[in-house]
């Protein structure tokens, strides 16, 4: 019985046991090589080890389940959908290559906007006569840095950005966009080092351009983001937690998840299994979970947090908040299609609301309980 019977009969990649289907084709002596195997990241498997071996975070389940209903009436009622990606003032519109390269370049810088002092001493971009913060300063000082000609054709310039100008570039972008009174925006010189590095792997492997790595993987978001954390290391995202590799992959996944909701899952956005994809662990949607009431602290990682204490890049609390997050939010997925059986809602449209539902309670003054604050390229 081949593998596509078995799948026929209802059953998912993750419950086709593919060595018990080897086993099968060799007994009945079918030739031919073995199964092939569905593409997979680890990520969701790491966040439940985590999740099972954490001591200072812990999940709320009938937080959880309370949230499930809220955030499923919430969704329902905005109709969100792929469709908002698009919709945002800054995020490009054209569904062509170079906003394939325009994605890949803001997911390689898409981390850490958080300054030391108070939100009004925090990186800032004019742009369209506002002032943007955070992850929408990036996208601002993108968009800017293109009507002001400093970066042309994405990728016709990588070699000649990595080769050549780029400490230049890289200042002038963030520069130009950057208000008068602006602070420089966090860790710079890392975004050099990760915008060099990515452009010459991106022209020595894959012909200057994104779309190449697409193609390789061949409609798998699993496989692209396995294809991304094994060639551009500054997007391998694993840590060590109790003594084991843990992976989050977040600036792999949300760089797929966005071109999966900007292309609306055509084109470049097309991705068979694009359900593996899992939430994004950064630094907001913890805090989302954590207002929601279903993530706990212990009361010395709660305290620490509430001081704007930072933490350690690799510390267990790190690891924890990561972890479990992304563990939240699958846990929220199938309370709500539990709830919902005739719906269908990945992680990735949970995580995307969760952050703009996030920010604009932000904008509305909300005190939420602070973000943590780790300082690092992964998030
Ligand atoms: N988990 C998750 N993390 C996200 C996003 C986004 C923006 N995604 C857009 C695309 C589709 C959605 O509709 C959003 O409009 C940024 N971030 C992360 O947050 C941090 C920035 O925070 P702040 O400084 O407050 O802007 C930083 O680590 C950044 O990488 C998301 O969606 N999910």
């Amino acid at each position: 019985m081949g593998q596509l019977q078995l799948i026929a009969h209802g059953m998912s990649d993750d419950e086709v046991d593919f060595d018990l289907l080897d086993l099968l084709r060799k007994s009945l002596g079918i030739d031919g090589n073995s199964t092939p195997r569905p593409a997979k990241t680890g990520v969701l498997e790491d966040a439940e080890y985590i999740y099972d071996n954490s001591t200072d975070v812990a999940l709320d389940m009938r937080g959880t389940k309370t949230a499930a209903s809220s955030v499923w009436k919430l969704i329902q009622e905005k109709q969100y959908s792929t469709r908002d990606w698009s919709k945002h003032e800054l995020h490009p519109k054209a569904k062509d290559e170079s906003t394939v390269d325009f994605i890949f370049l803001m997911d390689l810088l898409n981390f850490c906007f958080w300054s030391d002092g108070t939100s009004a001493e925090q990186y800032a971009v004019e742009y369209r006569g506002k002032t943007w913060t955070g992850y929408w300063s990036l996208v601002a000082a993108i968009q800017r840095a293109l009507d002001e000609g400093t970066i042309r054709r994405m990728y016709s310039r990588w070699w000649r950005l990595t080769g050549g100008g780029l400490q230049e570039h890289q200042s002038q972008v963030h520069r130009s966009g950057a208000t008068a009174s602006s602070p420089p925006i966090p860790l710079l010189g890392d975004r050099m080092y990760c915008l060099r590095e990515a452009g010459y792997v991106l022209q020595d492997r894959f012909d200057g351009t994104f779309t190449a790595c697409i193609e390789q993987s061949q409609g798998s978001a699993a496989a692209l983001v396995n294809l991304i954390v094994d060639n551009f290391p500054c997007m391998d995202d694993r840590h060590t937690f109790e003594d084991t590799t843990v992976r989050f992959h977040k600036r792999a996944q949300i760089l797929v998840a966005d071109l999966w909701a900007c292309f609306e899952g055509e084109h470049y956005g097309s991705f068979h299994d694009i359900d593996r994809i899992t939430m994004f662990a950064d630094y907001r949607i913890p805090q989302m979970l954590h207002s929601l009431g279903c993530l706990q602290y212990s009361p010395p990682l709660e305290s620490h947090v509430r001081q704007r204490k930072t933490i350690e890049s690799g510390h267990s609390w790190e690891i924890q908040l990561r972890g479990c997050s992304i563990w939240c939010v699958e846990l929220l997925r199938r309370e709500i299609q539990r709830q919902h059986p005739e719906t269908h809602l990945n992680a990735i449209l949970i995580d995307f609301f969760l952050y703009d539902s996030m920010k604009e309670l932000e904008a509305k003054g909300h005190e939420c309980i602070a973000h943590h604050r780790t300082r690092s390229i992964w998030y």
